[in-house]
């Protein structure tokens, strides 16, 4: 369960009374998520018609420095209309707030479920709704390095060490010599802008067939745009274990993308590699996390091996995997 720091009725009451949404009616914390405390909250609403946010506490992961740019960047897109949440100012203005020693945001709730088996037609929404984030964030003001990119990819594989991560399963120490090849052949020139970077089936709200709402963009950065789409198209493309493609889901996908921001050739070209380099990044996060250890019994560990046999499946496909 999703909530770490449990938080008196009262401080919750008091909190929300600093912003004009209404009394607190409700309070529910919620289970998904591993990274911070959220809390679905319910309010009497600044009209009295009732109103529902999300409360998130930041627990760890995220440099609260960077803050500004996660919240800003939501506002940012939320008011170009993307479907993304954006967030509730105190009414002196503030994004983020200070409870329990910690920090706090109000974000807006967005209804949607996140689908554990994709359509070919949610995945073709799906990517449609990411081009326009590229689009609409060029001329974001704020930047951030991405600091999971393929360097940073392999010195976590290699700080693990080949022993450590055949321990986890066989033939993963592999992904440390993969990871040097792509590191030296990585492309540098791509367009860039803003990206999700981590646009997984559970940080996307789907109301039937459309995208309701993007979430979780703690890992947003300044990257390759088609990097971005290699991400998503090994998120959402595979069996969860990454034993079969979904042929029909990867190319909607990039059907839909190109629907509102057509590729260029360099882009197209590079994207085998982009997906070799997307899988390794979650190799490399899932194998750090496992040999540190779960902080709660609770939180199950994600198996890097499911990206390696999406490497495995980009590094070998004979097909496009990305167009029809
Ligand atoms: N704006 C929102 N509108 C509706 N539901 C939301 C919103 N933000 C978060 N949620 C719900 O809260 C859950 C947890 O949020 P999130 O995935 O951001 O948690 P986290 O711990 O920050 O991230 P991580 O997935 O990296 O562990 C989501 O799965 C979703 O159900
Ligand atoms: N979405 C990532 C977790 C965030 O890094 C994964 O499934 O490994």
């Amino acid at each position: 369960m999703a909530v770490y720091t449990p938080l008196a009725a009262e401080d919750l009451a008091a909190l929300i009374d600093a912003y004009d949404v209404g009394a607190l009616v409700s309070a529910k914390g919620i289970a998904e998520g591993v990274s911070n405390s959220n809390w679905l909250v319910e309010t009497a609403g600044a009209d009295g018609a009732g109103a529902r946010f999300i409360l998130t506490m930041y627990e760890r992961r995220i440099d609260l420095g960077e803050l500004p740019f996660f919240l800003g960047l939501l506002d940012y897109l939320s008011a170009r209309g993307c479907p993304v949440p954006r967030t509730i100012h105190d009414r002196d203005g503030n994004a983020s707030r200070d409870l329990a020693g910690k920090t706090v945001a109000l974000i807006e709730f967005l209804p949607g479920i996140s689908v554990d088996r994709p359509t070919a037609a949610q995945a073709r929404s799906v990517g449609a709704a990411l081009a326009g984030v590229h689009l609409a964030a060029r001329d974001f003001p704020l930047s951030r390095a991405n600091a999971l990119g393929i360097a940073a990819s392999h010195a976590a594989l290699a700080r693990c060490g080949a022993a450590s991560l055949e321990g986890i399963a066989a033939g993963l120490s592999e992904a440390i010599t993969r990871a040097a090849a792509l590191r030296d052949r990585w492309p540098e020139t791509l367009p860039r802008s803003v990206c999700h970077t981590d646009l997984f089936p559970d940080n996307v709200l789907m109301r039937g067939e459309r995208v309701a709402g993007m979430i979780d963009f703690y890992f947003a950065c300044n990257e390759a745009m088609a990097y971005d789409l290699a991400v998503t198209h090994a998120a959402w493309s595979f069996a969860r274990d990454g034993s079969a493609f979904h042929a029909d889901v990867g190319r909607a996908l990039v059907e839909g993308y190109e629907s509102v921001r057509p590729l260029t050739a360099p882009e197209r070209r590079a994207l085998p590699l982009l997906a070799e380099g997307a899988c390794l990044r979650f190799v490399a996060s899932r194998a750090e996390d496992w040999l540190e250890g779960p902080p709660g019994a609770l939180v199950e560990r994600k198996d890097p091996m499911a990206f390696m046999r999406r490497l495995h499946f980009y590094a070998g496909a004979g097909e496009d995997p990305f167009h029809a």
